[in-house]
């Protein structure tokens, strides 16, 4: 039971903008995506989504091909939380939420989908907003929206112990446009994810540290190839970063962390 590209490839007007592409994401663990802009993270994430269709290799989740999934099926099992900036919904906020119950429409009921919906606005700490206006908000505000609408999606029927299916949820730079607490509070509800409920999850993230901190695997990229793959702690080092991103990182030593901070080399350390 996983989400797997095998040697995919992604060509727009005879570019590549994947190459041969091979990952895995299995259900439990937090995989990270990392590389620099335009690696192709996001049309890997698409692909993975089902929402691109490769032009060579496999994309299956669960063993079936993702091209043979039905629609349905898909949106029943893997939640996705794109890019913000690609959104416009004229809905108040505790619809736009609701969207993400659509694929249950006709197994759950509204008692359910209510319960759900209010579970997520409140992690997402989105309470204060949920009869607002969602067009109104502003970045940060509407990524929490779309975190609350990828987990209630992600949730499915609860109770329902009889599903033999993984559920995958697909972050993309899920972090970006939030202040310090609520990507921190992202960030853990991701890990409790896939700790309590066995997601597979997997976040394209920019930030070292929080890959560092929250991934056990990373996926390099670059130039559409990955170059990197492993636990995170093999991966995290700043010899292969200062190689993939053309800029000098270091680690130095956080004294009450269990881990070194990666920084950028030119960053000043001190006055
Ligand atoms: N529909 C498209 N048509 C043509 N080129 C595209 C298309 N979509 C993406 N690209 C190009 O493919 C490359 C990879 O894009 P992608 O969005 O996957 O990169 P990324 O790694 O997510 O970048 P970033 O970190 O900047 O978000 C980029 O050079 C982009 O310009």
């Amino acid at each position: 039971m996983t989400l797997c590209a095998q040697n995919v490839r992604f060509e727009v007007r005879g570019r590549a903008l994947l190459d041969d592409v091979s990952i895995t994401l299995h259900p439990g663990e937090v995989l990270a995506v990392l590389g620099p802009n335009g690696a192709g993270k996001s049309t890997l994430l698409k692909v993975l989504a089902g929402e691109l269709a490769p032009a060579g290799g496999r994309v299956t989740q669960n063993g079936v091909d993702i091209g043979h999934v039905p629609a349905l099926v898909l949106a029943q099992n893997r939640a996705v939380m794109p890019q913000a900036a690609a959104m416009a919904f004229p809905f108040i906020v505790r619809d736009v939420v609701m969207l993400g119950r659509a694929p249950f429409r006709k197994i759950s009921s509204r008692h359910i989908d209510r319960d759900l919906v209010e579970k997520a606005i409140l992690l997402a700490d989105i309470g204060h907003l949920a009869d607002h206006a969602y067009p109104a908000l502003s970045g940060g505000e509407k990524q929490r929206v779309h975190l609350a609408r990828a987990l209630v999606q992600l949730w499915g029927m609860p109770n329902n112990t009889t599903s033999q299916s993984a559920r995958f949820l697909l972050l993309d730079e899920p972090t970006a446009g939030l202040d310090i607490g609520h990507q921190q509070g992202l960030l853990a509800i991701a890990r409790r994810e896939a700790e309590d409920h066995k997601t597979g999850v997997l976040m394209i993230l920019h930030d070292f540290n929080q890959v560092s901190g929250y991934a056990d695997r990373v996926v390099v990229l670059r130039q559409g190839k990955v170059v990197a793959q492993g636990p995170t702690d093999q991966v995290m080092r700043p010899d292969l970063l200062s190689d993939v991103f053309e800029s000098p990182i270091r680690a130095i030593a956080d004294p009450d962390g269990a881990r070194d901070i990666l920084v950028s080399s030119n960053a000043p350390v001190s006055r």
